[in-house]
């Protein structure tokens, strides 16, 4: 097993849960009254593609989340053809995609009270995550949580970040100038800086190798939520534990996750014991406040600091390197994009866009929104639990049924150009609004807490980039094919900067961020 663990850590390969899934299914005839219940279920709910009995949808599921863009994304639209909702059955669970903006409003935001409990999870969110990563905890575990976020992240403390967000864009322009080859991996040290300095308030001090880790255990959590059998199957998880085929994996996995947390955790924890760590929301707020965050139990700090890093960075990363492709796919649309910044800050410019430039360069917003829409870096949301009985426009939804945000649904719903990617469809007057019509990031009381940084480290980066940069391909290359989980270059770009007056100017603003802060990369 432990080659197979490494094999994933060196190539991600996702495969492997299925064949685990395959398994551990077929070995076990136990769940046929499940089947029973999802007949008499189904009957009621949405109409949805034909599935397989017992395994429902799930086989062909995840036969096209391993096709990324190209394939998941396609399923994932096509899922239309049955309406507004369609309904997957996952094995034992069944999920009902909701396709287009009002059904998401109805349910997920206006039914929010009945809609914001998490799907039992096992294996993603008990053995790869000792039940405390946020995201996925049920609901008593999570308010308190998601109250301290609050403090974090609300309106006031947001506008401190955007300072920050502008000194850690400047330093990624000068990475840019100074390793242009390595910009995807600019991409990352730039999103996590960010992330790092908002929750524990210092600049970010790791080695690229850290890095590397960090985000292997991001994408790994990721590829295990939805990835195991006994998710679909959670009473396969009462089995003697030698008939619980594959869970050493996970169970490895989850390991070598907290393994790395505390690696990024106890440097931090050594800075607060011996007073050299700067405020933070960490230190200030879980470590030290009075009474303590969750009576003081240390993995519960580490978990949901290191949670908000983990969500804050990765997505974020996805986004900027799906920007780049869609700069060598449509170099017209690049242009435009940097026409729009031009006209703010002029065509020699003596200043780097900011985000005061945010409302009069909105085209830039247009652009983040249509790269959520074109490729949404969470292809599905984490199902929304329902916990009552529901009965919507003729379709009835028993409390179990677990509601699922489908921004590929949504994003290609009723348009013949879906595939295209056009910033112009978004610029509507609430283009500046990044939760306006996507819905990549959640809704009701479990959306994204951080959809402000998020829009700012990406008109930053985006506005940036495009004003003093040029993007071209040097090889072949395919718009469906992002590889965001691979480390080397994930396709072929060549990044240069436009003029002297340019490199002067990255140049000035990273020496006055370096003198600010005391340090760069
Ligand atoms: C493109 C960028 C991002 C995307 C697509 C994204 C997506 C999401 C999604 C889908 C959820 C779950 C929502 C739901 O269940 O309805 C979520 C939750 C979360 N996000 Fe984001 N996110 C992004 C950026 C960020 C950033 C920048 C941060 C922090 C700095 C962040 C922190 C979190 C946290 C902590 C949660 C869990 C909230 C909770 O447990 O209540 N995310 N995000």
């Amino acid at each position: 097993m432990a080659h197979l663990v490494k094999a994933l850590r060196d190539n991600i390969v996702p495969s492997w849960p299925i064949l685990q899934g395959l398994v551990a299914v077929s070995a076990l005839s136990g769940i046929i009254y499940l089947i029973a219940l999802n007949f008499s279920s189904r009957k009621k709910l949405p109409p949805g593609p034909t599935g397989l009995p017992i395994l429902g949808n799930l086989l062909q599921t995840l036969k096209a989340r391993q096709k990324g863009p190209a394939g998941f994304g396609f399923y994932l639209g096509d899922l239309n053809r049955f309406g507004e909702m369609a309904t997957l059955r996952m094995g034992a669970k069944n999920w009902v995609m909701l396709n287009s903006d009002r059904v998401i409003k109805e349910i997920i935001v206006n039914r929010n009270k009945i809609t914001n409990e998490r799907s039992f999870q096992p294996i993603a969110s008990g053995v790869v995550s000792r039940w405390k990563r946020t995201l996925l905890r049920p609901v008593p575990d999570w308010v308190e949580g998601r109250k301290a976020m609050h403090h974090l992240l609300n309106g006031t403390s947001v506008k401190t970040y955007g300072t920050w967000q502008e000194q850690e864009s400047a330093l990624l322009l000068g990475a840019y100038l100074d390793d242009p080859s390595k910009w995807y991996a600019h991409h990352y040290r730039y999103t996590v800086a960010i992330a790092f300095r908002v929750v524990l308030g210092a600049t970010l001090d790791r080695s690229t190798a850290d890095l590397e880790d960090f985000r292997r255990m991001t994408t790994e959590f990721v590829i295990a939520i939805g990835g195991s059998a006994y998710d679909y199957f959670p009473i396969l998880t009462k089995l003697p534990r030698w008939m619980q085929v594959g869970r050493k994996f996970w169970e490895d996995m989850g390991e070598w996750h907290y393994q790395v947390l505390r690696k990024w955790w106890v440097p931090f924890m050594e800075s607060v014991n011996n007073n050299s760590a700067p405020s933070s929301w960490t230190r200030d707020f879980l470590v030290n406040q009075s009474p303590p965050y969750m009576g003081g139990v240390e993995d519960e700090a580490m978990y949901l600091a290191l949670s908000i890093v983990s969500a804050g960075s990765d997505n974020t990363r996805m986004v900027l390197n799906t920007w780049v492709m869609s700069a060598i796919a449509y170099p017209e649309t690049f242009l435009r994009t940097r026409e729009a910044v031009e006209k703010v800050v002029g065509k020699s410019p003596t200043r780097l866009p900011d985000l005061a430039d945010l409302k009069d360069a909105s085209y830039v917003c247009a652009v983040i929104k249509e790269l959520l829409r074109w490729r949404p870096p969470v292809p599905v949301v984490p199902p929304h639990l329902l916990t009552e009985d529901l009965e919507f426009e003729g379709f009835y939804f028993p409390a179990g049924t677990e509601m699922v945000i489908n921004p590929y649904g949504v994003g290609r719903r009723g348009l013949k150009d879906g595939e295209d990617f056009v910033p112009e469809r978004w610029m509507n007057s609430k283009e500046t609004n990044i939760l306006d019509g996507i819905w990549d990031m959640g809704g009701g009381r479990r959306v994204c807490v951080g959809y402000v940084i998020t829009q700012q480290e990406l008109f930053l980066a985006i506005a940036r980039i495009s004003l003093c940069f040029d993007i071209t391909p040097t090889g072949p290359f395919d718009m469906y094919e992002l590889r965001h989980d691979v480390r080397s270059e994930p396709f072929p770009v060549k990044m240069t900067v436009r003029s002297k007056l340019h490199e002067d100017l990255i140049r000035n603003e990273k020496k006055q961020v370096v003198d600010e802060i005391g340090t760069g990369w």
